[in-house]
């Protein structure tokens, strides 16, 4: 089961038929609009990290909508699909000056869920340049019996190398903020008990580890950010041009 915020346009819980949940909310996140849902998948467009705009950029600041649903005509549906929008406005123009259409579909394809993320320039008028990230935060029984494999290791110079790297995995005994640059289209995180989230992208060039470790005490234990990002080198969009990237997020039993 899937849950889904449309303030943000964001997943806020990913439920396997167990009743095991994927997904990880913080306890200091608030539900109330003031700002961004602080768990689940956070969507981050048009920018990913600190920058020119917001931190993360707007999308998840913003209220998105339903721009269609396999919901209402067949509540029997055995793979759901949602569709979210968000478009330009007087609100994002007055931040970040242009047209602009972002897209989420979300299906849940038996027990994995896929994200399907379109950026359109519709405009006759200017390109625009944009970063973007789905900064998932995925729940671990214990941040220090976790490791994350798979991603290819070329880092970027800007993160410091804090964190442990043991042959193909990233263990996190610290706080660990680090981009990896084409980091390949397959992650896994494994959470500590013999199962693992897998990662399966495409489209997503880089991908983002993140634990703020002590600097967030009740939390830092319970889960590991890892993001799919388009993260260094920005995407480029002219008028009439369109980019999509693709993330289907599983759980493997080791
Ligand atoms: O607190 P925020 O804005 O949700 O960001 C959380 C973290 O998000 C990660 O993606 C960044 O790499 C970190 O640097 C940042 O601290």
């Amino acid at each position: 089961m899937v849950e889904i915020s449309l303030f943000g346009g964001q997943i806020t819980s990913f439920r396997q038929a167990s009743g095991d949940e994927v997904l990880y909310i913080r306890p200091d996140a608030v539900f109330d609009r003031s700002k961004p849902i602080a768990g689940g998948i956070p969507l981050c467009f048009p920018q990913f990290g600190p920058g020119a705009i917001q931190q993360h950029g707007f999308a998840r600041n913003v209220d998105w909508s339903v721009s269609d649903s396999s919901a209402d005509p067949n509540p029997d549906d055995r793979e759901p699909e949602v569709q979210l929008l968000l478009r330009d406005n007087e609100f994002t123009r007055s931040i970040w000056p242009h047209e602009f259409q972002a897209a989420l579909t979300v299906n849940l394809h038996g027990e994995r869920l896929r994200l399907d993320f379109r950026v359109i320039n519709p405009s006759s008028g200017g390109t625009f340049d944009f970063t973007a990230a789905l900064h998932s935060y995925i729940e671990v029984v214990d941040v220090e019996r976790s490791a994350v494999k798979y991603l290819d290791k070329v880092v970027s110079a800007t993160s410091p190398p804090e964190c442990e790297e043991e042959g193909e995995a990233v263990l996190i005994q610290g706080p660990v903020d680090r981009v990896y640059l084409d980091a390949g289209e397959y992650a896994e995180l494994h959470v500590g008990n013999g199962a693992a989230v897998a990662l399966s992208s495409h489209g997503w060039r880089d991908a983002v580890v993140w634990n703020p470790w002590t600097a967030m005490p009740d939390a830092y234990r319970r889960f590991v950010c890892v993001e799919n990002a388009v993260a260094a080198v920005p995407i480029r969009l002219d008028p009439g041009s369109g980019w999509r990237a693709r993330l289907e997020l599983y759980v493997n039993d080791l």
